[in-house]
């Protein structure tokens, strides 16, 4: 029997684990300054390239760091002289020029390889189990769906990595989410971490890295886990991750930057030993069961506000406060919504599958297998944003493309898109949307958008609909 008291047999979590390995020092008002093995950058970061110039500061580890542009790129051409904004185009060319001179890695536009970076970081095996990860992002959490411990981090916070390859950072505590059962035909990762936040709010994580659990979560594909992690933010907590196992394993074999030969042995053995110690505790533990998950639609402007898809829009009147009724009341006004509406009779103008949540290959096998023989709805505008070239070029190698078009669905080109529209990919105002990215804020798709965030495969039905819809009847037809 190991003695608990003692810090090497201590049972500890893969966060513990994580967190140690790549303590450089401790400060004495509880600061901790973190060694970062992968930095990951977009072309939201081009202020941090400026920070360092006027220090005349250099890039530390270039090698350790990787760029490619999505949030501003166009979808519907692969031209950086197609972005519309001279500002956000400058931007997207300040990345490729400060790339280029500090000697970083760099996928451009005319490179099939290019992407949303947390798409193209696990593809590319650049993220990998036991490291730690940031991005001048907040959806960086997606990788920790690799067993590594990845988060968002400023601008500046940018810059302090470039310079020295060091963060400063409070630890956060522990939070296990167990998912126990196996989940029902239609539900997905998806509406796994829309049931969580239901569960848990907006700020349920607070202060905290989240360890998904569970044999649902086990059973959970790499993407389908990317998909969950992805969302740990819009619980309020700083990470989510998943311990490494088979699926893991399976997954990174054989990607460009993963060991490989005796290397690649030599990292699984100690990455085997990553996941959390049998009896290792978490500040503290949340449990759901498969069997209670069902395909969730959102009906707010916030992730939290999210629902079974047979259910009816809330009552603001029967809220638990005032100040709940009032902001409902003003949720439903912006969303177009009256209580006690059929989230089913929501009729839909826009359909966007893509995004760092839901724009990997098997997000869009799911949504094709909806798509397929069918026809998108009248009126209905349907996008596919593939999350990378490869993507893009897997699904088209599978005829995926074919699926899509013949059913009248665009598409796109790799990048951010209308998940957030600053490239331009906006849902216009007072259009509600059918969306698989992970906000639905207000006008977060464009100024007076609508957002609804469910599946692929429950945004491809409300294409075939052209109302928000139960995928569980409209199974494709074997
Ligand atoms: C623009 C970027 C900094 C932002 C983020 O941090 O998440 C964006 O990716 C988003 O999804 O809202
Ligand atoms: S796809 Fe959306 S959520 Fe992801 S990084 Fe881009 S804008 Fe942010």
């Amino acid at each position: 029997m190991p003695l608990l008291s003692d810090p090497m047999t201590k049972p500890r979590t893969l966060f513990d684990k994580l967190w140690e390995a790549h303590v450089v020092m401790q400060r004495d008002d509880g600061q901790t300054l973190l060694y970062v093995d992968r930095h990951l950058v977009q072309d939201g970061s081009a202020p941090a390239f400026e920070m360092l110039r006027q220090r005349g500061l250099a890039v530390r580890r270039p090698d350790r760091a990787f760029a490619t542009p999505d949030h501003y790129v166009p979808t519907a051409s692969r031209a950086l002289g197609d972005i519309a904004d001279p500002e956000k185009r400058a931007m997207a060319q300040a990345l490729e020029d400060d790339s280029r001179a500090a000697g970083i890695r760099f996928f451009g536009i005319d490179d099939a390889r290019q992407g949303i970076v947390h798409v193209v970081g696990p593809e590319q095996g650049l993220s990998l189990p036991g490291s730690l990860i940031v991005c001048g992002d907040s959806h960086t959490a997606t990788h920790g769906a690799v067993g590594a411990l990845a988060f968002g981090v400023g601008a500046s916070e940018v810059a302090h990595v470039l310079a020295t390859q060091t963060l400063w950072q409070r630890k956060p505590r522990t939070l296990r989410v167990n998912i126990e059962g196996r989940l029902s035909q239609g539900v997905s990762a998806k509406d796994v971490i829309l049931a969580v936040i239901a569960k848990i709010g907006a700020a349920g994580g607070t202060g905290h890295v989240i360890e998904y659990a569970g044999e649902a979560i086990r059973a959970l594909s790499m993407e389908g886990r990317m998909t969950v992690c992805n969302m740990s933010i819009e619980a309020g907590a700083r990470a989510g991750m998943v311990a490494p196992d088979d699926t893991t394993w399976q997954w990174l074999a054989g990607r460009p930057n993963a060991p490989k030969g005796a290397a690649w042995q030599e990292a699984l053995s100690r990455w085997q030993r990553l996941p959390s110690d049998e009896g290792a505790s978490f500040d503290r533990e949340v449990h759901l069961h498969a069997s209670e998950i069902t395909p969730m639609v959102t009906w707010g402007n916030s992730p939290e506000d999210a629902l079974p898809i047979d259910a009816r829009v809330p009552d603001p009147s029967t809220a638990a406060s005032i100040e709940r009724r009032d902001a409902m009341q003003r949720t439903l006004a912006y969303m177009g919504l009256r209580p006690g509406q059929l989230l089913t009779d929501l009729a839909v103008d826009r359909v966007f599958i893509g995004s760092c949540t839901n724009g990997r290959i098997e997000d869009l096998r799911s949504a094709a297998a909806v798509a397929r023989g069918r026809r998108v709805a009248k009126g209905v505008e349907a996008w596919v944003v593939p999350g990378s070239g490869l993507v893009k070029l897997q699904a088209e190698a599978e005829g995926l493309d074919a699926v899509f078009r013949d059913a009248g669905f665009q598409w796109r080109h790799a990048g951010c898109s209308m998940c957030l529209g600053t490239n331009g990919d906006q849902v216009p105002g007072g259009q509600r949307c059918a969306s698989t990215s992970n906000r639905n804020f207000v006008g977060r798709q464009g100024p007076g958008s609508r957002t609804h965030l469910m599946s692929p495969a429950m945004a491809a039905a409300a294409a075939i609909n052209g109302r928000l819809a139960d995928v569980r009847r409209l199974l494709p037809a074997h």
